[in-house]
């Protein structure tokens, strides 16, 4: 039984007229909606992938009777823990702790963490039902999950962080393991986070091994993690600006973001002769017309990384253009990278956008256009890279730091640059076999195709449960 046989875009007229697709998929999303109450991001994540794969299932009945899609929407596991830790000034503070465990066909769980105080379960449910997807496109062997905590990194010192990342760990240490579950970093999390959880979780299990990815170099991260989802997404987006005989050189590209993806994709792209004039924060974007080139990059990311500033002291520093309050989706660009996080482009923004001649959109976060911007995208015929696919690079190499741990070896920069490459761009190559509309790739449908056919197959020969 082979989800790829029966999910064939020569779908029977006669069963469509019988029971259409779209009408399946609204009474689908209704019930998700009622099953899931209150979680917006997750039915909207829902449904762009849905309104995709509806209509091309064939052979409904079998995916149907063994509620392959109904399966696919609800998590295998949650965990939803307490989080106590102690204050610079002696006090107790209480956060909420979560991992959720989506699916495992292909393999552990794998997905990162978030400290963001936005974070609740419906954002952790998008995100690691996202994950599942975009794992499946890596070809690698991964399960999806996703995790983390509504506690504000913002403003902690080192040492309130290293409590509060040892207190989290001491709970999630139960749940995750190197064939199990291996958690990474997401917004909030970053080198210093995962070496505080590691170290942690060496210390409950007195076991060195593979149960975090992002792990510095010096004690078995992988070269090239930190750069690898920023780097994927540009490479991703010169596949397909080549494919269709163009390229990056000279290209003015609006980056929103300035923390791990945002700032290695502006590395990419300067590297690479395009002009990266915006990046943003939570409280406004910087323009700089003639580009940043790599000093300007390099102070940033000392700024981000090092002083946790804010983007506002470097404008001030330098005199560049500042915009408090506002997205940088009304400079004109040739190519947008939204690489902050989900929500951040929205329909009136995607007008703007196409009004000024953007050729193309990349994902470099977890669904930043909106279901009315991506639509809006599709139907003007815009390429738009959508994060399960853009943003892969990263999670593709943690799972090639997971092989580097279990082989005990590190593998080299060169090395590790052309595994990046070739995984960007079979990526692409699956979107393309499953989203070409001849003058057109519809890189949504592609991805969600692609991905879908891949969990589906191996859901329905692992049998129902
Ligand atoms: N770190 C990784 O390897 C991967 C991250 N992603 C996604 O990329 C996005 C960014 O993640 P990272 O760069 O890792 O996080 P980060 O914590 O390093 O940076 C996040 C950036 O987004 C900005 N930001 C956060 N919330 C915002 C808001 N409400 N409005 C405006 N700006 C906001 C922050 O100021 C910061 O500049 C997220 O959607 C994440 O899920 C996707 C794939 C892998
Ligand atoms: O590297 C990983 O395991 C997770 C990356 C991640 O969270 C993501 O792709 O959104």
């Amino acid at each position: 039984m082979n989800a790829s046989n029966k999910t064939n875009s020569a779908t029977s007229n006669q069963k469509r007229k019988d029971n259409p697709a779209s009408e399946k998929l609204d009474t689908f999303l209704q019930e998700l909606a009622e099953r899931h109450p209150n979680e917006q991001e997750f039915h909207d994540a829902v449904r762009e992938f849905m309104q995709t794969v509806f209509p091309e299932v064939e052979d409904w009945e079998t995916l149907h009777r063994d509620a392959v899609l109904d399966r696919l929407v609800e998590p295998d596991r949650i965990f939803s823990f307490r989080v106590c830790w102690e204050d610079d000034s002696g006090r107790v503070r209480v956060n909420r702790g979560y991992r959720v465990q989506f699916n495992s066909t292909l393999g552990p769980y794998k997905g990162g963490l978030r400290f963001h105080p936005s974070v609740n379960l419906g954002i952790l449910k998008f995100l690691a039902f996202e994950q599942v997807f975009k794992n499946a496109l890596t070809q690698l062997p991964l399960g999806g999950g996703k995790g983390g905590s509504d506690f504000n990194p913002r403003g902690k010192s080192d040492r309130e962080v290293m409590r509060f990342c040892q207190s989290f760990m001491t709970e999630l240490a139960r749940h995750i393991g190197p064939d199990r579950d291996v958690p990474a970093g997401d917004i909030g999390v970053g080198e210093r986070e995962i070496g505080y959880l590691y170290g942690q979780y060496k210390r409950l299990q007195d076991e060195s091994r593979a149960v975090l990815t992002g792990k510095g170099v010096g004690y078995g991260g992988s070269v090239l993690r930190t750069e690898a989802t920023g780097y994927g997404a540009v490479l991703f987006a010169e596949t397909m600006l080549r494919r269709h005989k163009d390229g990056l050189e000279g290209k003015i590209c609006a980056l929103s973001g300035a923390g791990n993806v945002a700032l290695f994709a502006a590395e990419k792209l300067t590297s690479l002769g395009a002009r990266v004039v915006t990046l943003s924060d939570s409280d406004g974007f910087i323009h700089c017309p003639d580009g940043l080139d790599e000093e300007a990059i390099a102070s940033i990311k000392e700024l981000k990384f090092v002083q946790r500033g804010r983007l506002k002291e470097y404008a001030e520093a330098t005199g560049c253009d500042y915009h408090a309050d506002e997205a940088p989706w009304g400079v004109s660009c040739d190519l947008a990278f939204p690489c902050a996080t989900q929500g951040e482009l929205d329909g009136e923004a995607a007008k703007t956008l196409l009004k000024n001649g953007c050729l193309g959109v990349v994902e470099g976060a977890n669904m930043p256009a909106t279901l009315e911007a991506i639509d809006l995208f599709r139907r003007n015929k815009c390429y738009f890279a959508p994060g399960k696919a853009a943003n892969a690079g990263g999670v593709a190499v943690s799972g090639l730091e997971m092989t580097q741990n279990s082989m005990r070896l590190s593998w080299d920069r060169e090395r590790m640059e052309k595994e990046l490459a070739a995984i960007m761009q079979t990526i692409h190559e699956q979107c393309v076999r499953e989203g070409d509309e001849g003058d057109w790739v519809d890189y949504v449908k592609g991805a969600n195709l692609a991905s879908f056919k891949r969990v589906a197959d191996a859901m329905l020969s692992l049998g129902i449960h």
